[in-house]
């Protein structure tokens, strides 16, 4: 299987204040967190939405402005015109992600998510156009209404994910 992994990393970072990507946790950045994660399992890398010096950087397709499906758009055809299999997504913003997670998704399928975690996926590059065509129509752009189109299982972590939404979360984040 060749895997591509894809940091999403656009949106408007309100809640944080400032691009949380780029946020330090344990003297090092978000960012390179989650890169860490998905490098262990993927043969390349890249960020959608979000300049990061280390990663090739995608923009959103069909447009920016759409949420993370946009960047999830943009990597599935990139994956689908680059000879990649399945794209491995995962935020800007979950520095804890498991050691084994294309595992633990894996066993929900050739397509699936992180359970209440839809931005952590596992998604078949044959995807591309249909997510596509998907977000061109205008509907439910969340990923959530993504996960039933693509038939994607949730899977239970063993561990729980947690995300860094606000500065009150990686302060908490810091202490654990
Ligand atoms: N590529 C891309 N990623 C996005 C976009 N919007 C959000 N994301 C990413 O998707 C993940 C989940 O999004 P949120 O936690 O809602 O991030 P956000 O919109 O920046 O944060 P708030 O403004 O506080 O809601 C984060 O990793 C974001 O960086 C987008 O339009 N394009």
């Amino acid at each position: 299987m060749k895997l591509l992994g894809a940091i999403l990393a656009g949106g408007a970072s309100r809640r944080f204040g400032s691009d949380k990507a780029d946020a330090m946790l344990g003297g090092r950045k978000l960012v390179d967190h989650v890169a860490d994660a998905l490098r262990r399992d993927c043969d390349a890398l890249v960020i959608c939405g979000r300049t990061h010096s280390h990663i090739a950087r995608l923009e959103d397709r069909p447009a920016a402005g759409l949420g993370p499906l946009g960047g999830l758009c943009a990597a599935l055809a990139y994956g689908r015109d680059g000879g990649f299999d399945a794209v491995l997504s995962a935020p800007c913003d979950a520095p804890g992600l498991p050691t084994d997670l294309f595992f633990q998704l894996s066993k929900g399928g050739p397509a699936a998510h992180v359970a209440d975690h839809p931005v952590i996926g596992l998604w078949p590059c044959a995807l591309a156009e249909r997510l596509q065509s998907h977000l061109e129509q205008g509907t439910d752009r969340s990923m959530r209404a993504w996960a039933r189109i693509a038939e994607a299982a949730p899977v239970e972590l063993a561990a729980a994910i947690f995300n860094i939404n606000t500065p009150e979360d990686l302060a908490k984040a810091g202490l654990t």
